[in-house]
């Protein structure tokens, strides 16, 4: 079995059992009907996925490969926080009339800052110390930028990313503070551990571990059952990944350039997405 489902299920039923419920409480997200959206909810949680030995997606039901690596580009490589250069309509709850999702995600890893070398965004700066000084303790992004706050439809969840160079290994310690375990936790990991793959093909070095930190993991009520339904799934063996390897240039990779064989996944669940 993938040792995905594995850390995915320990998860789930961590949740479940020692998680606490927010009815009675006031929450922020609804469902479409306006309906208060409750979840149980567990603090603090730490996966560690060994990228070297196995890609970390799950086999319980079907994790949408292409459509998470279009947005995990949508954000590192084009920082673009409008819907219209996004090729699924997952973030069209949360965009204006322009269809901007604010100051969120792409717009903050695009903005230049001043360094002693120049002016960098946040990706090309990863870039540059991850070829010029790999053992450096401070290759890190940060999205969560609290003056912009304000101009967000909804505020960064995934937001952080500290890379780390041990010998010839990239690894990465992703910080999330709000995961929605149903919809989007194998969705984040999946975009995470591509996008650690495509830093460590362009700066020369190999996979290694990606540390995903999560403050408030969370089962929606209306998720319950079916993360119930997936306890009991069958699972099957990972998938192998296949990145091309021609593509030595961060800006160069498209969703063409990844590729799942034998992906082996159970039937896929109709979700609401709590809103
Ligand atoms: N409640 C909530 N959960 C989230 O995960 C979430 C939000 N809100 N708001 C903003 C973004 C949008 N995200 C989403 C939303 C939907 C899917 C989703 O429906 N995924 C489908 C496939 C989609 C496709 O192929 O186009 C899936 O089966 O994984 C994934 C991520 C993650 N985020
Ligand atoms: O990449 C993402 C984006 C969003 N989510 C989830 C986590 C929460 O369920 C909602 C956001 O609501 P907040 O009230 O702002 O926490 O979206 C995710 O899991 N992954």
């Amino acid at each position: 079995m993938s040792k995905a489902d594995k850390i995915f299920k320990e998860m789930c039923r961590k949740i479940l059992k020692e998680g606490i419920r927010t009815e009675g409480q006031k929450v922020r997200p609804h469902w479409e009907d306006g309906t208060p959206a409750h979840t149980i909810k567990k603090f603090g949680i730490i996966n560690e996925y060994d990228l070297s030995e196995e890609f970390p997606i799950i086999t319980l039901r079907p994790t949408a490969f292409k459509s998470a690596i279009d947005e995990i580009l949508w954000i590192w490589q084009k920082k673009s926080n409008n819907i219209k250069d996004l090729n699924s309509k997952i973030w069209n709850n949360w965009a204006d009339e322009n269809g901007s999702i604010g100051k969120a995600y792409g717009y903050q890893l695009g903005i230049k800052h001043k360094y002693k070398e120049g002016y960098f965004d946040q990706v090309d700066r990863v870039l540059y110390d991850l070829k010029n000084n790999p053992m450096s303790r401070r290759i890190m992004t940060n999205i969560y930028v609290h003056q912009d706050l304000y101009e967000m439809n909804l505020y960064p969840c995934a937001y952080s990313m500290t890379f780390n160079v041990e010998g010839d290994q990239l690894n990465a310690i992703l910080n999330q503070r709000s995961s929605d375990i149903l919809v989007a936790n194998n969705w984040n990991v999946v975009q995470y551990a591509v996008l650690l793959h495509m830093f460590a093909q362009v700066s020369g070095l190999k996979v290694g571990k990606l540390i995903h930190v999560i403050a408030d993991a969370h089962i929606y009520d209306r998720h319950i059952d079916m993360v119930k339904e997936l306890l009991k799934r069958e699972e099957y063996e990972a998938p192998t990944f296949k990145i091309n390897p021609e593509i030595k240039n961060f800006y160069d990779f498209t969703v063409n350039d990844f590729e799942l064989v034998n992906y082996k996944a159970g039937k896929q669940l109709k979700i609401p997405v709590a809103i």
